[in-house]
């Protein structure tokens, strides 16, 4: 591989912005492709990649790099050629890359391979607090699975099309597919593309969304005609779902705190062709208070950790903080007590996160079930999905009925 000046130095900027200015790296790396229009597919990629690449593998890096953050140019570089030569990747003699230790990088990297924390690049407060949760040998696997690339896994969108006509279009358009077993609408990439660019996308036949995330509309068993409200709808990926598999009948209540993300919602609802989603924000307690008792579904998607999520968010390994997941936990106990009310009796509700920590899943929903507020709750099915296992992101799903 030949490396291109303009390209590595997008990576050497999109790096500063994610590490010094603490800026998101979807955003960032967003940003950067959109620097040069004439960068092609693999220019693009090697952007997208190296950058989430050097992400992923901060600690690490920086570690046989010896370099302390905040990092000046200089010690990007430094990163990048680290990145580089564990990749085998010969360097050019630009000034930026004179000097790079190439045989100490190597052994420095075998060194601290033996340590799970430099290893798998974690923070020494998430290394602790995972193995208190999960134990030393699954979090080993969990976090390792954890950090590799997540494939890219598409839903087909039912109101549109069926999976094997989405199958065929895509192939027309030069995107290869494959399913899997009990994903019943995921078709999974052989390459990665910008499936965004496809006229498939355009038309709504499909959505962007991991396969342990697809399982978590279906967990909720709803039909054609309910009444379903979706409580932390966000920018709908679930809501979308569930109105495929209601066939657009009935309604569907998408609520969140953000104004700005049901926006995005209903944009993707109308190319989805999805008729029966009405947003409401959440802006006063008045608005969760008027659905209490109205609902034969509820899906309670909680703001979580995003551990289960690391695949696709290398960098919520740096930007989490103890204190944040302290406060996720109380925000969905809350959120349990509030949104459960919702349901009319008889009805059922989905608590669903997309992490892997027990005290944001099992644990929060069982003492739910031990307060006032869930004493009219069963648990009648519960899914704990670990990326080491299912091959997908880490994911927890309860679904609780009311008993009359
Ligand atoms: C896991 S995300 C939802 C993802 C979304 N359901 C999807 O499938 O694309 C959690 C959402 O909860 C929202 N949220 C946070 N606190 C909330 C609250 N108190 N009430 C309702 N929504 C909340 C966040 O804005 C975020 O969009």
């Amino acid at each position: 591989m030949r490396l291109h000046r303009n390209l590595v130095f997008a990576v050497i900027d999109a790096l500063k912005a994610i590490f010094d200015e603490n800026k998101y790296a979807d955003k960032e790396i967003a940003k950067a492709l959109k620097r040069d229009k004439r960068w092609g597919s693999r220019d693009r990629s090697f952007i997208a990649e190296t950058t989430y690449d050097i992400v992923r593998w901060k600690r690490l890096y920086a570690e046989i790099a010896d370099v302390k953050e905040p990092f000046s140019r200089p010690n990007l570089f430094r990163l990048f050629a680290v990145w580089a030569t564990l990749r085998g990747i010969e360097l050019p003699d630009w000034k930026q890359l004179e000097e790079t230790p190439t045989r100490r990088i190597k052994g420095r990297f075998d060194e601290l391979n033996k340590t799970r924390k430099y290893r798998e690049s974690i923070p020494d407060w998430l290394d602790k607090l995972a193995i208190e949760e999960l134990g030393e040998e699954k979090w080993t696997k969990e976090i390792a699975a954890l950090n590799k690339q997540a494939p890219v896994v598409l839903r087909a969108n039912t109101l549109k099309n069926s999976k094997t006509a989405l199958k065929d279009k895509l192939f027309k358009e030069n995107i290869e597919t494959h399913t899997v077993k009990g994903y019943k609408n995921a078709l999974i990439l052989e390459e990665r593309a910008n499936v965004f660019s496809t006229e498939a996308f355009k038309y709504g036949s499909f959505e962007v969304q991991d396969a342990s995330s697809q399982l978590v509309a279906e967990f909720l068993d709803v039909k054609p005609g309910m009444r379903v409200v979706d409580t932390c709808a966000g920018a709908g990926g679930k809501s979308l779902h569930l109105a495929a598999l209601m066939e657009n009948k009935g309604l569907i209540i998408s609520l969140d705190i953000y104004e700005n993300k049901l926006k995005e919602l209903k944009r993707r609802a109308k190319r989805a062709g999805a008729h029966n989603i009405e947003t409401r924000t959440i802006d006063t307690t008045k608005v969760v208070k008027k659905l209490y008792g109205t609902a034969d579904r509820v899906l309670i998607d909680a703001p979580c950790s995003g551990l289960g999520v690391l695949r696709r968010n290398p960098d919520a390994k740096w930007k989490l903080q103890p204190e944040f997941i302290d406060e996720i936990r109380k925000t969905q106990a809350e959120i349990l007590d509030r949104y459960s009310k919702i349901i009319k009796e008889d009805g059922k509700l989905v608590y669903a996160t997309c992490s892997i920590l027990p005290s944001e899943n099992q644990k929060q929903v069982k003492a739910f079930l031990e307060r006032e507020s869930g004493k009219d709750f069963m648990l009648t099915n519960e899914k704990i999905i670990l990326s080491h296992e299912s091959g997908y992101d880490g994911f927890y799903m309860a679904l609780l009925e009311k008993r009359k």
